[in-house]
């Protein structure tokens, strides 16, 4: 069961897939989906950080202080008016322009690549939101304005080395054509400059790479923390509507896939991540069902859909590359050109000339990324739309909040009241109607019924995974919609299902997960009314037996009375068995039934049968049909009635002699 306490403890802990997985599974009656997702790191590139909203005028202030600069450079270096506007203003502005919209979309990328893609659970595509980006970017804003100054200036020398170059190549050709003058000495200064250039540019460029990975990473970890404690909030309803496997992907991500992948790619990708992860996850399912090429089917064509759009994304940036090439090969022709005839007529010196070719390779290099940059851009934001979606969301029952009854005059009374419920994912199939049951303090009330008329879903609602459509679940009186959820699951509910979940940690960690604050001898006092100490104490480890993941290494009996033991260790008033002992065989049956025996003394206890000999001893058995109760009593009263009861019970006897 889950409880605020339990939130906070998991969010703190390792985040992993299983996390979720086991989170989903214990708050879920009705367990469609298991996925096992391994964990990827993405490891973060350099030249990938968040933007923020200052990047929005970035482009129009490179340009205008471009314009500057280049103004007072053309100040200490006069040149021909119309040369310097022709050759070097364009290509710089257009230089400093690209290296920057680089640097907001590396940006971009970087939040949503350490973020995780994933699939869409409906077609709906969610949009950016840049309001949320910037919560997370603000305590980072020092250190992203810091970088993009560094940057600007990194940007700013780019502009500035060409000239230097021109200047030197001139130092050289009026030697060679002069042969007159100390080399050493003339080149010396122009030589000295440029390193130094070279070097400054140098120290900036690591400068903002360093401030840009801080702000990247810190943003990152910010988001997947927010996001996956976001995920833990939803309500139940929420998992049912979203393969867990998918929200895994959006916390872990794989950066390969989005290195290469506009926005309908990566989920594409993504879905065939998720064929995979249900399929390895479920692998003895798919093995018992021999779907192996079913499974392999549905992910090749999953994989060769996600192949042809990235096939096509990689054509439109080969074109675009290509004809970028052509064009900018054309203006180096082009500069030769004219640049020539200028030579010619003495009216441009080579070093000019050589500034002019380096500026316009610089634009062909900024251009070229600007293609990859773009679509990194337009990933990013995809991206980072879809972690925003889930952060957004705001479950309808809160986790925590509401008052509380003195666990000392609790006594653990439950009411239905006139409940009519339809899941939110099915709002068309009336589940319950018009459904009305009391459990009477320290009394065990069984439910039976036919399977599927929605003994579980009482159970659920009691929980407060859902929330009637309407009539009331009342505790001791109260609403318990006034009740704060976590104490109610935390304190006063035990829920024991017909398959317990475990995690993958220590048997001690296990039990501890139904009171963190437990002592040792707790856990030992909970694991021995749960017939568990003796197999317990039996393996080498002991309670530091780690049991596999979702306790795989375990028998069905084994799991049962340890999920029994964390269930008693809450010391609840309420007690839930959803057919806890229908998947074991007799022997097992036998240990776990003395155990919920002894657990169900003294609590308000409800029964979700399914054999109807286990729960003959109870105080009161209702009989479920079409979503309400329709009959009451004890077993004797009902066997005498001769209605619904009667009927179930000759026809599972008659079942078992078959
Ligand atoms: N999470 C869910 N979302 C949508 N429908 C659900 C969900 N869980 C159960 N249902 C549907 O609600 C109905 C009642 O289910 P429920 O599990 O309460 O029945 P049950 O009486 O406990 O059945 P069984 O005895 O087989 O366990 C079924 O038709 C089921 O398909």
């Amino acid at each position: 069961m889950f409880h605020f306490a339990r939130c906070s403890r998991v969010t703190r802990g390792t985040v992993t897939s299983d996390r979720l997985l086991n989170f989903q599974k214990t708050r879920d009656f009705t367990i469609h989906h298991l996925y096992r997702r391994g964990q990827h790191t993405v490891p973060w590139s350099s030249s990938q950080i968040p933007s923020t909203q200052i990047t929005v005028n970035i482009p129009a202030r490179i340009w205008r202080q471009a314009q500057k600069v280049l103004r007072l450079a053309s100040r200490q270096q006069p040149r021909p008016p119309n040369i310097t506007l022709k050759f070097v203003l364009g290509p710089a502005a257009l230089t400093v322009t690209a290296r920057l919209l680089g640097t907001v979309a590396h940006c971009e990328a970087d939040v949503n690549n350490n973020v995780p893609l994933e699939v869409q659970a409906k077609e709906k595509i969610p949009e950016f939101s840049w309001a949320i980006l910037w919560e997370f970017v603000r305590p980072q804003l020092l250190a992203l304005i810091g970088a993009i100054i560094l940057a600007f200036g990194a940007a700013a020398l780019n502009i500035q080395i060409p000239l230097m170059l021109g200047d030197l190549v001139n130092v050289v050709a009026r030697h060679m054509r002069e042969q007159a003058g100390h080399y050493m000495r003339d080149i010396k200064a122009p030589a000295m400059k440029l390193l130094g250039l070279y070097g400054l540019q140098g120290l900036l460029t690591s400068g903002y790479i360093i401030l840009l990975s801080r702000v990247g990473e810190r943003v990152a970890a910010d988001m997947r923390t927010t996001l996956f404690t976001s995920l833990l909030r939803q309500d139940v309803a929420f998992f049912d509507a979203n393969k867990t496997g998918q929200l895994v992907n959006r916390l872990t991500s794989d950066i390969q896939e989005f290195k290469s992948s506009f926005k309908l790619v990566i989920s594409q990708v993504a879905k065939a991540t998720g064929v995979a992860d249900e399929a390895l996850g479920n692998v003895r399912t798919v093995r018992a069902f021999a779907m192996e090429d079913r499974e392999l089917e549905m992910y090749a064509a999953e994989v060769q859909k996600s192949a042809a759009m990235n096939e096509t994304l990689g054509t439109g940036i080969a074109v675009f590359q290509g004809l970028s090439n052509i064009v900018l090969n054309c203006i180096v022709l082009g500069t030769i050109f004219v640049g020539g005839s200028l030579m010619a007529r003495n009216d441009m010196s080579p070093g000019d000339l050589m500034s002019f070719l380096i500026a316009s390779q610089t634009v062909q290099r900024s251009l070229a990324s600007i293609s990859i940059l773009f679509g990194q851009m337009v990933r990013g934001m995809s991206a980072g739309a879809r972690v925003f979606e889930y952060l957004a969301l705001e479950p309808t029952v809160p986790l925590t909040g509401g008052g509380r009854i003195p666990l000392k005059s609790l006594t653990g009374r439950v009411d239905f009241m006139n409940i009519n419920f339809s899941y939110p994912t099915r709002p068309g199939n009336q589940i319950l109607n018009n459904f009305n049951l009391t459990l009477p303090p320290y009394k065990t009330v069984a439910i039976v019924g036919e399977s599927g008329g929605g003994k579980s879903t009482v159970a659920a609602l009691l929980e407060r995974f859902y929330e009637p459509n309407s009539g009331v679940v009342m505790l001791d009186g109260l609403d318990i919609r006034t009740l704060d959820p976590s104490w109610l699951r935390g304190h006063v509910i035990g829920f024991i299902s017909q398959e317990p979940v475990l995690f993958g940690t220590s048997v001690m960690e296990n039990i501890k997960f139904g009171k963190p604050s437990a002592t040792d001898a707790e856990v030992m006092a909970a694991a021995k009314q749960a017939n568990a100490h003796n197999f317990i104490t039996g393996f080498p480890d002991g309670y530091n037996t780690v049991v596999g993941e979702r306790g795989v290494t375990l028998s069905g009996g084994q799991k049962q009375r340890i999920a029994i033991a964390r269930a008693l260790i809450k010391n609840p008033s309420v007690l839930i068995l959803d057919e806890a002992t229908s998947a074991l065989d007799a022997e097992s049956e036998r240990v776990v039934q003395e155990a919920l025996d002894r657990a169900t003394t003294g609590r308000t206890v409800l029964i979700i049968a399914h054999r109807l000999s286990t729960i003959q001893g109870a105080d009161l058995i209702c009989v479920m049909s079409s979503g309400r109760i329709v009959e009451a009593g004890t077993h004797l009263d009902l066997l005498s009635k001769g209605g619904l009861y009667a009927e179930l019970i000759k026809r599972q006897r008659s079942d078992g002699h078959k």
